[in-house]
């Protein structure tokens, strides 16, 4: 199956009104800190700890299981039904008797597979297309073709005995351990299904002497279709707190490597006042007739969960009546190969989308594996191919690299560099914080941790740099691009009033002489709605354009300052800007001038931060809504008080 638009629509537009996830469940590490009805953060668990401020248990629950906590009585009563039915009390202690099972390290796949069995014993008997839930299977779901329940693929054969399991993926990275994983995944579903059926087996005071294989067919199904469908839920800083089941309008959205739409999450029990309608209908592959004979779930069908993230779905280009909307499963910054071993050990399919297939190999592909030889030569040279070539495979690590290796470099765009940009940004962050919250009456680690906040900064600037160039060859990384430049901006707001710098903002008098200074240094004018937000009116495209040119023109006025602490940032002569890598010399040359933290490049980096957020809001418009944008106005909210 797959979805299709109804109509032609245009970029940024919601494809769905937010849907309802049919399941959800907290993920183990956010289970004590969030609300696992609304997903709200719960504040700080008392010390010493007591019991929950709502105990929701009041049937018989082993004694030492965790239990769900919840913000309110409301959101109590709402989840506990579920959780206490579901079996999933019983999966801690089942989990415990098995100290090395996997499952251990994240039980939510099981705890929401445990759920759904719940829910889909309830559906009409026309959605169970299961051995396990009598009634009506056609010839084809009974030989194992097509295998749904409720119309969600569970993709149980592909998974566990497809024809193609020992499809020779030929993934070079991944050589010769295909067989291996698969065999770790094979295991490790076959014993998923065994806790599971012991679980609810316990719940419904059954026999729990479940040891026949054939009896777990329903519960690998579940678990299955929890693998093959199931989204990882974010919250609003984009950290993983959960995972949810959604109906087939979401689940029947087939993957492409350069899609075009994206997805979102609304959180919280409110509702929208106004519904955008469903604009994608499903289509069934060759041979699967129509949409709705395979399961398209009809509203009040399924006893949907009234609560819990809805999600949304939304065009990040614009998509032509007819034409498939699809999604990415997989991290769109890695190169071609790592995307393809990904998806294969995940879903068991091969990506044939237009990137993958690209002849030849698309633009962005090339980059993220691009290393270079700062002196001898430029261009691209696979990282693979060395890293399997004789010499080096063969070189024991403690004899001298060869003179042309050792002086290999991983270009700015290379997937690795764009992994430790990303690692280092935050660590530098992280630790900048710690210093300055230890010791915050201590002169040197107050500056330590001022000179980390400005590698971080520096770190994410290049980061927004280096994927916003790949971004201009391949625009479904807008989703991307919006977050890193909204990080590089909030990295720089927070240098700019960071306490070594103060005094520079806390001139009461002289706020909005600032800003208004700041903003006309901005020749185009481009943050004139900063003060007014109501008074945005400029095109998108303008704005856009306008925004890149004070990006590029403040950036060489800062960046020798944030990149000073560093000596391989010291190294990148332009973080947003690469066509010095282009000359030979250029990357041997350190940046000199203007180390100096002065006022006026306090001010530059300031002007700088607003830029960056601004610009990262603009795309952030396109995959979030206006509401995104709006975000940005209260990450600067401390400017209102300047207007
Ligand atoms: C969430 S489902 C998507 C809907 C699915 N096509 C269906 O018929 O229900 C995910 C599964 O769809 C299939 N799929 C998704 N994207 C695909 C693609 N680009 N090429 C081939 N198969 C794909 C894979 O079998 C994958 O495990």
């Amino acid at each position: 199956m797959e979805m299709r638009a109804i109509e032609d629509i245009a970029i940024g537009q919601d494809l769905t009104p937010p849907l309802r996830p049919l399941a959800f469940v907290l993920r183990d590490s956010a289970l004590s800190s969030h609300c696992s009805a609304c997903l709200s953060t719960l504040p700080p668990p008392e010390f010493p700890p007591f019991a929950p401020a709502f105990p929701q248990n009041p049937y018989h629950v082993p004694i030492d299981t965790p239990s769900p906590l919840y913000c309110s009585p409301s959101c109590s009563s709402l989840d506990s039904p579920l959780h206490l039915s579901s079996g999933e009390p019983h999966l801690h202690s089942l989990l415990l008797q098995s100290p090395t099972s996997t499952w251990n390290d994240d039980s939510s796949d099981l705890r929401l597979s445990l759920r759904l069995v719940h829910i889909f014993g309830k559906l009409p008997q026309h959605y169970r297309f299961s051995p396990k839930f009598p009634g009506s299977m056609s010839s084809d779901q009974k030989n194992g073709a097509l295998e749904r329940i409720a119309g969600l693929m569970t993709n149980r054969e592909n998974l566990l005995f497809g024809e193609n399991r020992n499809h020779q993926f030929q993934c070079s990275d991944e050589g010769d351990n295909s067989d291996e994983n698969d065999e770790n995944i094979l295991e490790r579903i076959r014993e998923g299904a065994k806790v599971i059926a012991k679980a609810r087996r316990m719940c419904l005071d059954e026999n729990v002497n479940v040891e026949k294989q054939d009896e777990f067919v329903l519960e690998e199904m579940v678990l299955c279709l929890v693998l093959t469908n199931a989204v990882e839920v974010q919250d609003k800083s984009g950290c993983c707190i959960g995972v949810a089941v959604y109906e087939t309008a979401f689940s029947w959205i087939n993957h492409s490597c350069s899609p075009n739409a994206c997805y979102r999450f609304l959180m919280g029990l409110e509702d929208n006042v106004e519904l955008p309608a469903l604009r994608i209908t499903p289509a069934a592959k060759s041979g699967c007739g129509n949409g709705y004979d395979n399961g398209f779930i009809m509203e009040g069908d399924v006893e949907k969960n009234g609560y819990g993230p809805r999600i949304i779905v939304r065009s990040i280009k614009a998509v032509n009546k007819g034409e498939e909307v699809t999604i990415a499963y997989t991290d769109l910054l890695q190169p071609k190969e790592m995307r393809r071993a990904e998806l294969w050990s995940k879903y068991r399919f091969s990506c044939s989308c237009k990137r993958c297939g690209a002849m030849p190999e698309a633009y962005v592909d090339n980059a993220l594996q691009t290393i270079y030889h700062p002196v001898i030569q430029y261009g691209a040279v696979r990282i693979s191919k060395l890293a399997h070539s004789r010499p080096l495979k063969q070189q024991n690590p403690r004899t001298k690299r060869s003179k042309i290796t050792s002086k290999l470099k991983l270009h700015p765009y290379h997937y690795l560099s764009l992994n430790a940009y990303t690692a280092l940004s935050s660590a530098y962050k992280v630790h900048a914080s710690d210093l300055s919250v230890l010791n915050s009456d201590i002169e040197t680690q107050k500056l330590e941790a001022f000179k980390m906040y400005k590698t971080s900064a520096a770190y994410s600037l290049l980061l927004a740099g280096a994927a916003h160039h790949l971004f201009t060859f391949e625009s479904s990384l807008v989703t991307t691009v919006a977050n890193f430049w909204m990080n590089a901006g909030e990295s720089m707001l927070n240098l700019s009033r960071s306490f070594l710098w103060a005094p520079f903002l806390n001139l009461s008098p002289t706020h909005l002489e600032f800003l208004s200074v700041s903003t006309q240094k901005c020749n185009c004018r481009c943050l004139g709605d900063i003060l007014e937000p109501n008074s945005r009116n400029m095109e998108f495209e303008e704005l856009k354009s306008r925004l890149h040119k004070c990006i590029e023109n403040i950036t060489p006025k800062v960046w020798s300052m944030l990149a000073s602490e560093s000596s391989f940032l010291k190294k990148i002569r332009n973080p947003i800007d690469f066509s010095w890598l282009a000359s030979p010399e250029a990357s041997m040359v350190s940046i000199l001038e203007g180390e100096e933290c002065d006022e006026q490049v306090r001010m530059y980096v300031f002007l700088l931060s607003i830029h960056c957020l601004r610009y990262g809001a603009l795309f952030s418009s396109i995959c979030y809504g206006l509401s995104a944008e709006m975000n940005c106005y209260t990450t600067l909210g401390f400017l209102k008080e300047f207007a």
